[in-house]
């Protein structure tokens, strides 16, 4: 029997103090209708002015954690956003990222098996080629590096498993987090150019790019919905990066002559990246009423929030 306290439904966050955790607790927060309870990685790192919320500790590869965490809160709904999301580091160190991506998403199925619990499990547009994006919710995937294809082990595995579940798919994530631990496409080109460095941005990448807040609403919406299937949750404009730097820059006022524009092909990163991907939204925007910014909105909410914090 899930948990409720005075009559709420019980939401339980992982990866709480990542960029898209912290955007998930600080709008359950904001809309009172929920008990939550935001799990992550050793000790909690979100704002100490928050409240209305319940921190514990879990590390999602630890089976018992898992399990004696959902046996603690019973949890009605689950946003399972905890990942390893360096896509570097995830082609150099598999394992880890098998565990974290793979392994991990196992015990919550398990977890969610045992307390009936309605799970959104976050996934990625790295689960396709690249090849002939932008992709809708029926495409075929095809990974071309060892983070996309854990994400697609995972999301296999969910849809093979016999809990209530819905994808939500997201690309390029952007946005402030709390303790600035992961920075992001908007903020190194605007810190970048303000230090006086030059940029090389590719121009053969097609992205939808994510504000995390927008990402938030659209797990929420989900959850509220218990809505069953995979969705595209991203942002709505097909722009590659170098549309992106020279986007925030006109929004900053920035010496656009710091932008240079390059292809992938000159690009040494360990992971492959897939090319042109993005996301058709329009499943979402009718069936959830899901409804991003643009990016120039995106931008212009990350310097109200930059303003707020220096
Ligand atoms: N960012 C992006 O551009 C995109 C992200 N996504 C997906 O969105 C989701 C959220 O990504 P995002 O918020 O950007 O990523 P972050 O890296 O900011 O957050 C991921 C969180 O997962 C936590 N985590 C990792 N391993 C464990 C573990 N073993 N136990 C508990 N927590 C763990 C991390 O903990 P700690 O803080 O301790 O490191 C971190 O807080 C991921 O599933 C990712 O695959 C999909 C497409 C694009
Ligand atoms: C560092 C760098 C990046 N770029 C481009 C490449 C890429 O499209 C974009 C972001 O680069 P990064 O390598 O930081 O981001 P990347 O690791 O590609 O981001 C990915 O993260 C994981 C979690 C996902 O799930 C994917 O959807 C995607 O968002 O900026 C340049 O053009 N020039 C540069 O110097």
């Amino acid at each position: 029997m899930n948990t409720q306290k005075n009559n709420k439904p019980s939401i339980l966050i992982t990866g709480a103090n990542g960029l898209l955790g912290q955007k998930l607790v600080k709008r359950l927060i904001e809309k009172g209708s929920f008990e939550i309870i935001a799990t992550g990685r050793g000790a909690c790192r979100l704002p100490e002015s928050w409240k209305d919320y319940t921190y514990a500790s879990m590390d999602i590869t630890s089976q018992e954690d898992v399990k004696s965490v959902f046996t603690k809160f019973k949890p009605g709904l689950v946003i399972h956003g905890a990942a390893m999301t360096n896509v570097d580091q995830c082609e150099t160190e598999k394992e880890a990222c098998y565990q974290q991506n793979v392994a991990a998403v196992q015990h919550i199925i398990k977890a969610c098996e045992q307390h009936a619990s309605y799970m959104v499990h976050v996934s990625t547009d790295f689960i396709f080629d690249g090849e002939d994006g932008p992709y809708d919710e029926a495409a075929k995937p095809n990974p071309v590096n060892y983070y996309g294809e854990t994400k697609l082990l995972a999301e296999e595995l969910i849809q093979q498993s016999n809990i209530n579940w819905g994808i939500a798919r997201t690309v390029l994530v952007y946005g402030i987090s709390h303790d600035m631990s992961r920075s992001n496409i908007v903020l190194w080109v605007k810190n970048s150019i303000e230090q006086g460095k030059d940029l090389q941005l590719v121009d053969d990448q097609l992205r939808t790019p994510t504000l995390a807040e927008d990402l938030a609403e659209g797990c929420i919406l989900m959850a509220e919905q218990k809505a069953k299937g995979i969705f595209n949750i991203s942002g709505e404009e097909l722009l590659t990066p170098y549309d992106m730097a020279i986007k925030t820059a006109d929004f900053f006022k920035l010496d656009k002559s710091k932008i240079n524009r390059t292809n992938s092909s000159t690009f040494t990163q360990p992971a492959k990246r897939p090319l042109k991907t993005g996301f058709n939204i329009q499943k979402a925007k009718t069936q959830l009423n899901y409804q991003p910014k643009s990016f120039n909105e995106g931008i212009d909410i990350l310097a109200k929030q930059l303003n707020l914090a220096n």
